[in-house]
């Protein structure tokens, strides 16, 4: 399934997404052209994903950046840094967002002696950079992911971190499609991931329409599969590494980590170095985002599923403690006990490869 999760049209000024809400049963292309359309198409998962947000704030600060009418520097900027918080407000867990936001600022601030002009065409240059960036990281996250599996294996996967949360072959599902274009033929169980089901909505649908044999679970099966010897490995993204090893994923993958130690199966996170953020010491010192209540009540606003004014505790992700994780799998290589060390090692190869 061939199709592109963000990309710009330079010439109409607009950030064309797929809208992820309508997905799977209908694919629409949609095109944001004003800062409160690109907030809202993040916050309500129209384009989501931590390396798909990464790329659409990359896009979308430099529209909006090309739209800032003045030759003058100082006011270029407080402009640029307005609409640039702007953006980052709109999802705290996922550090992508402001990662590549901070990206795009760096441009600025190091081109203070060039015109608003030239800025604006070096934003754009950056911009391609981080989604150029994002494809090769995501396929030799594959790479280094086809090494922890063999031909056949079951491979259990949480919420989507495939084609859809990036620009091309997802993190986790990276050695999947790898795989798949090899000859691996892997049996995928895919959890549906409530409450918003972009396991079922998304990965399944991906996978599927891909030629991957999948089979679609509810998340409260995830141990039974494991239990029957069905699983081999466990593969999934993230939003946030903390500097020990915390990781912060979607809702329900620390269960998923809880059991799969139980039963012995290995989880692997699928981390770009761009969501291993060393300046957080811990997963208790990341923002877990928490959400409406109506997308555990009324799915999607639609079906009520539980009665009018029931209390709701609704966090969109949570944190999975470093001690159950077997591996995070890197463009730079496998990461491992003790994290902070072997990340350190993981930055230090990214830095000579960027000097190379
Ligand atoms: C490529 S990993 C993306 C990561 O983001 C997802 O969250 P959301 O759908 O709310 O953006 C999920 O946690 C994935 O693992």
């Amino acid at each position: 399934m061939e199709y592109e999760t963000v990309e710009l049209d330079d010439k109409d000024d607009a950030l064309v997404i797929i809208d992820q809400t309508k997905l799977p049963g209908k694919t629409e292309i949609i095109r944001l052209k004003t800062a409160q359309e690109m907030w809202d198409a993040i916050y309500l998962l129209k384009v989501r994903g931590a390396p798909a947000i990464g790329v659409a704030a990359a896009f979308g600060i430099y529209l909006l950046a090309k739209q800032i009418d003045t030759a003058d520097y100082s006011t270029f900027l407080a402009e640029f840094r307005k609409q640039k918080e702007y953006l980052d407000s709109s999802r705290p867990t996922a550090v992508n967002l402001s990662w590549a936001l901070k990206r795009m600022e760096k441009i600025v601030t190091d081109n203070g002696d060039k015109s608003v002009e030239e800025i604006k065409r070096l934003l754009k240059t950056e911009a391609d950079a981080i989604k150029a960036e994002d494809i090769r990281v995501c396929k030799t996250i594959g790479e280094f992911g086809l090494t922890l599996v063999k031909p056949g294996d079951g491979i259990l996967t949480h919420c989507n971190a495939g084609q859809l949360a990036t620009s091309k072959y997802g993190t986790a599902t990276a050695p999947i499609y790898l795989g798949e274009e090899r000859g691996y033929h892997f049996r995928v169980f895919a959890d549906e991931t409530r409450p918003l089901l972009q396991g079922a909505r998304l990965t399944s649908y991906e996978l599927h329409s891909s030629g991957v044999d999948v089979t679609l679970i509810c998340d409260n099966m995830a141990a039974t599969v494991m239990k029957n010897g069905w699983v081999d490995a466990v593969f999934v993204g993230c939003d946030r590494v903390a500097r020990n090893g915390d990781t912060a994923n979607k809702i329900g993958t620390s269960s998923v980590a809880i059991a799969a130690n139980y039963y012995n199966v290995p989880i692997y996170i699928c981390a770009p170095t761009s969501t291993i953020d060393m300046n957080t010491a811990t997963g208790a010192d990341i923002h877990i985002e928490e959400r409406p209540a109506e997308e555990v009540t009324q799915m999607w606003y639609r079906e009520r599923m539980a009665p009018e004014g029931v209390k709701v505790y609704n966090p969109a992700f949570d944190v999975t403690d470093h001690s159950l994780i077997a591996g995070i799998v890197t463009e730079y290589g496998i990461a491992r006990e003790p994290y902070e060390e072997s990340f350190r090692e993981i930055f230090a190869r990214k830095e000579n490869a960027e000097y190379d």
